[in-house]
């Protein structure tokens, strides 16, 4: 076997700014410049490998080569994930506490999910009738921080529904930012931790009563491998692990409206509203837009791989913006065709804006049939139960700024319900 194959490498001594320069394309333009799915850059001081495409994805979810452990920048934990949550636990211990996830988002779970936020969109377009305009994406922030706080059991009054779902928003926006946004993103993370640990204890010391099937409950009495209940700290960002990422789906949503404009002529063959059209529509959204933009694991032992070294030890980026832009996987992949979707398979690792490989034993985002049904509403609701126009405004997005998000937010007018 060959096992001496030179992985490209990019020349200085660190591409740390370049990254945050180049955002979602940092790793696709190297992959286009070197013509190779493969190749070594230095980020914050250390060699990285970056691999990109189905092949390298179908590599980075075996755990027997890769771990998450130490893979995570603390100031992304300290933002975005909370300090040492699930995303950086491997093996059985990870597995077991992926359960917490899986079994609220069942298909029960979701459904309830879905009928909540359902009647949440209703009220917001009898509120929007008496306003001149609105940026959507804040309004779809605050549909869906009620509808999930409800589902939770974690109270929420009127007045604090846009400070709370701001937090959950911050801490999102910080992924990648240095800076004002950062330091947003963790008095937000310390805010909310403090909150929803008030909660959890409440909940345990029984001076909260709440249904046991609801998240606030399932997260005060979730117990680890070993039966112990986790520490209030741990409990809280777990749960907070549940709620945010609910709020950031807001992000897709408001790129769903967006494609409806870009995109007249999908938009017209969606029709009366088929299932099986709405959810093309919504899959083809999370193709094309962006969001996350890669992830990072570390090589558990030394192999090789297509005849390229890997040292134990060492962080490998795959490339999601680019394998879900790949020309190998996808014809013509900056088209917007929802119809792609029609005869496409499982998609375990072609298709991966929310990570790829094994839902129940693997890191797959266990968040990503509830983000579907999500969209899918409310594209039934931009689509079929609203008339609105959109203004003249700056509606570009940017590939440098992680998250990225249309720029104004996208305003929308005079807006009637549809009979
Ligand atoms: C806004 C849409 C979403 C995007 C773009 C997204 C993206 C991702 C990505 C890329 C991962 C990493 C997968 C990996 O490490 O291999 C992930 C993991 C995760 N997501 Fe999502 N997600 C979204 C929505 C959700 C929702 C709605 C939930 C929960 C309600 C959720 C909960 C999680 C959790 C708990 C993990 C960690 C899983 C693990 O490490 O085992 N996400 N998500």
């Amino acid at each position: 076997m060959l096992t001496n194959k030179i992985i490209p490498q990019e020349k200085g001594i660190d591409h740390t700014l370049k990254l945050l320069k180049e955002g979602y394309l940092f790793i696709p333009n190297r992959v286009k410049a070197y013509q190779s799915s493969i190749f070594e850059t230095r980020l914050l001081g250390k060699k990285v490998i970056c691999i990109s495409g189905k092949h390298a994805a179908k590599l980075f979810y075996n755990e027997e080569l890769f771990q998450r452990k130490g893979a995570l920048p603390k100031r992304i934990q300290k933002t975005l994930f909370g300090v040492n949550a699930i995303q950086t636990m491997d093996d059985e211990r990870h597995r077991h506490r992926r359960l917490f996830f899986l079994d609220l988002l069942n298909e029960a779970g979701q459904k309830r999910l879905v009928s909540i936020t359902k009647i949440k969109w209703q009220m917001a377009l009898r509120r929007w009738q008496a306003t001149d305009e609105i940026v959507l994406l804040d309004e779809v922030k605050y549909i869906l921080c009620e509808a999930v706080c409800e589902w939770a059991g974690v109270p929420l009054g009127q007045s604090e529904v846009k400070r709370r779902a701001d937090d959950f928003y911050a801490m999102v926006n910080a992924i990648g930012a240095v800076g004002p946004k950062y330091w947003q993103g963790k008095r937000a993370r310390t805010r909310t931790e403090a909150c929803i640990k008030g909660l959890i204890e409440e909940v345990r010391t029984g001076k909260r009563h709440i249904v046991p099937h609801l998240a606030l409950y399932q997260a005060a009495t979730y117990k680890d491998l070993e039966g112990n209940v986790l520490d209030v700290q741990m409990a809280a960002i777990e749960l907070i692990n549940l709620l945010r990422p609910i709020i950031a789906i807001s992000i897709f949503i408001t790129f769903t409206a967006l494609a409806l404009y870009e995109h007249e002529d999908s938009k017209e063959k969606l029709g009366q509203g088929d299932e099986r059209d709405l959810e093309m529509f919504v899959q083809e959204v999370r193709r094309y837009y962006p969001f996350a933009p890669f992830l990072g694991a570390i090589v558990r032992k030394n192999f090789i791989w297509r005849g390229c070294k890997f040292k134990k030890g060492t962080l490998v980026l795959i490339d999601i913006y680019g394998t879900n832009h790949n020309e190998d996987i996808w014809n013509a992949p900056y088209v917007f065709r929802p119809e792609r979707f029609k005869d496409q398979g499982a998609h375990v690792f072609d298709f991966i804006p929310q990570g790829g490989g094994n839902l129940v034993t693997g890191h797959r985002c266990p968040g990503e049939g509830i983000t579907i049904e999500l969209m899918k509403v409310s594209l039934d609701f931009l689509i079929h139960k609203m008339k609105f126009d959109i203004p003249k405004q700056d509606l570009s997005y940017s590939l440098t700024n992680i998250p990225s998000s249309p720029r104004s937010g996208l305003i929308i007018r005079n807006i009637q319900p549809k009979y």
